[in-house]
């Protein structure tokens, strides 16, 4: 795992962006698993400047993203097809059909996780995982206490998951009350991770990601025995990780 320190926000966004660019441009990404939230809106900003700038195109890349809200059709601002339309996709030159994310409008909920597990394993897998981490330490949106080896599923969302996403939301009981979500082996049989995290809120659930038992009832903690993983850190993110942990920018 190498733990990657940067000042603030803005540093996490760019050098994300970088990371991934790089790993574009030399081919090593054919499906990048997309996360949303408000922690990558800097990320994806970045780039669509780097795409701008350069000479590469999206042609023959597929997306996957970590989750959906169930309730809210495709076409629902407050939809993560919306948030993916809007940050990235609209940006860039790639089409409807590069781009999944679970249908969370869907009248048979159960059938559809079966049939987004499949797709992600038809298009080979997930070559780079993007993540954001919950304060919970929830990834996606499995929240504390689920298993290890989910795939992707149906989950109620906590009172506190539910709060922290109230702001994206006119009235906090639009809030819908489940997602589908890529479960925890689905997210850990991708070739390659990186989270990000910025702000103090975070430093507690990256805390427990690097020195906590690996444990259910902090989803991250799994994240400690993949083989290929990368986490980009504000200072803020990391203030309770011993400087020796951290490659420091
Ligand atoms: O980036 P934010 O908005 O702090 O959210 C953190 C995490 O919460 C979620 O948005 C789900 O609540 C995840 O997708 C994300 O990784």
């Amino acid at each position: 795992m190498e733990v990657i320190g940067v000042k603030d926000f803005n540093e996490m966004s760019k050098r994300a962006a970088q990371f991934v660019y790089e790993d574009l441009v030399n081919r090593r990404i054919k499906v990048m698993g997309m996360a949303t939230g408000g922690t990558p809106i800097g990320f994806y900003k970045q780039l669509v400047r780097l795409y701008k700038k350069g000479d590469f195109s999206f042609k023959g890349i597929q997306t996957v993203n970590l989750d959906e809200y169930v309730g809210l059709s495709p076409e629902n601002p407050n939809s993560y097809h919306q948030y993916m339309y809007q940050h990235l996709f609209q940006h860039i030159d790639i089409q409807r059909d590069q781009t999944h994310l679970p249908n969370g409008a869907a009248e048979d909920l159960e059938r559809e996780c079966v049939r987004y597990e499949q797709l992600i394993e038809e298009l080979g897998g997930i070559d780079l995982q993007l993540l954001g981490i919950g304060e919970n330490g929830h990834i996606g949106f499995n929240e504390p206490g689920t298993s290890f080896h989910s795939n992707t599923h149906v989950v109620n969302l906590t009172t506190a998951t539910r709060e922290a996403n109230a702001r994206y939301f006119n009235d906090r009981r639009e809030v819908p009350k489940q997602a589908i979500t890529m479960g925890i082996d689905t997210i850990m049989k991708s070739k390659k991770i990186l989270l990000l995290a910025s702000g103090k809120e975070k430093a507690q659930a990256i805390y427990r990601l690097l020195y906590d038992k690996v444990d259910e009832s902090c989803p991250a903690t799994i994240l400690q025995r993949h083989p290929n993983i990368t986490i980009i850190a504000d200072n803020e993110a990391l203030s309770l990780v011993t400087i020796t942990d951290r490659k420091l920018n």
